[in-house]
């Protein structure tokens, strides 16, 4: 794990804000798993935070900090109340004193990670709070979740079909799956991941590379599926 710096931080005005990133989806799909795949993959290289939404715990930081992936002061938990969605979407002052207050302590980041708590799949994430928005569903869920549409499956930055491994043990046809959420997507990205392949978080990781490129070039959507065009992406 790289070196840490531990000073306060004020960003020079010349130099942009740290990337946020929003992980959403409903319970139990790997958005935590995603999380900690990209501080093993990333951390090395980028100066990384974690943010976590719980509705009454801080379970997510929790497995975040035993999970050795990042330093335990720079994974913050936001315990949400009733709504998860709320401190995401409608009043993220919550959050965004969390993001602020690790870009103080810990600055100058290149990224921080906003993992909502498990919900369904009408979760999304404000611009004021996230440049972009990761949405994860998993195969286990059912091959059909991806024609079920929702503004997470539709509009996400990327869309993740997640647990590719348990494909064969749940009788989803992943490639299906992939189509069927390319289809409803109007070109935005899909990636069928497994922690357990290499190649496809490998894949993740090259998106967010491309999505932090585009942040530090000023360009604030991900506007184009970068290295992620939707039928590119083989899967165990
Ligand atoms: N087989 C397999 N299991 C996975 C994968 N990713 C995550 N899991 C497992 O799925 C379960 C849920 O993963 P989490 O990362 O906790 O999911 P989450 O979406 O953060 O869960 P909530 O925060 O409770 O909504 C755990 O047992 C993980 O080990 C994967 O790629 N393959």
């Amino acid at each position: 794990m790289p070196e840490q710096n531990n000073q306060h931080f004020h960003a020079p005005l010349n130099q942009p804000r740290a990337l946020r990133i929003g992980v959403a989806g409903p319970v139990g799909t790997g958005k935590s798993s995603i999380l900690a795949t990209l501080c093993r993959e990333l951390a090395g290289e980028l100066s990384m935070a974690v943010v976590t939404n719980d509705i009454y715990t801080d379970e997510d930081a929790r497995f975040l900090r035993s999970a050795g992936v990042l330093p335990t002061e720079r994974i913050r938990a936001v315990e949400t109340g009733a709504c998860p969605h709320t401190a995401i979407r409608d009043d993220v002052s919550a959050n965004l004193d969390a993001v602020e207050d690790l870009e103080e302590a810990y600055g100058p980041l290149d990224l921080v990670l906003v993992e909502s708590g498990g919900d369904n799949l009408t979760a999304t994430f404000s611009p004021a709070l996230a440049d972009a928005q990761i949405f994860a569903i998993d195969v286990a869920g059912g091959g059909d979740v991806a024609r079920k549409g929702g503004p997470g499956i539709t509009g996400a930055d990327l869309l993740v079909i997640n647990k590719t491994d348990l494909a064969p043990h749940v009788e989803v046809d992943v490639e299906r799956m992939v189509a069927d959420a390319s289809s409803v997507r109007d070109g935005l990205p899909v990636l069928a991941l497994s922690k357990h392949d290499t190649d496809s978080v490998a894949r993740l990781a090259d998106w967010v590379r491309s999505v932090l490129a585009r942040h530090r070039a000023g360009s604030h959507v991900p506007s184009d599926p970068g290295p992620m065009a939707p039928h590119s992406h083989p899967h165990p």
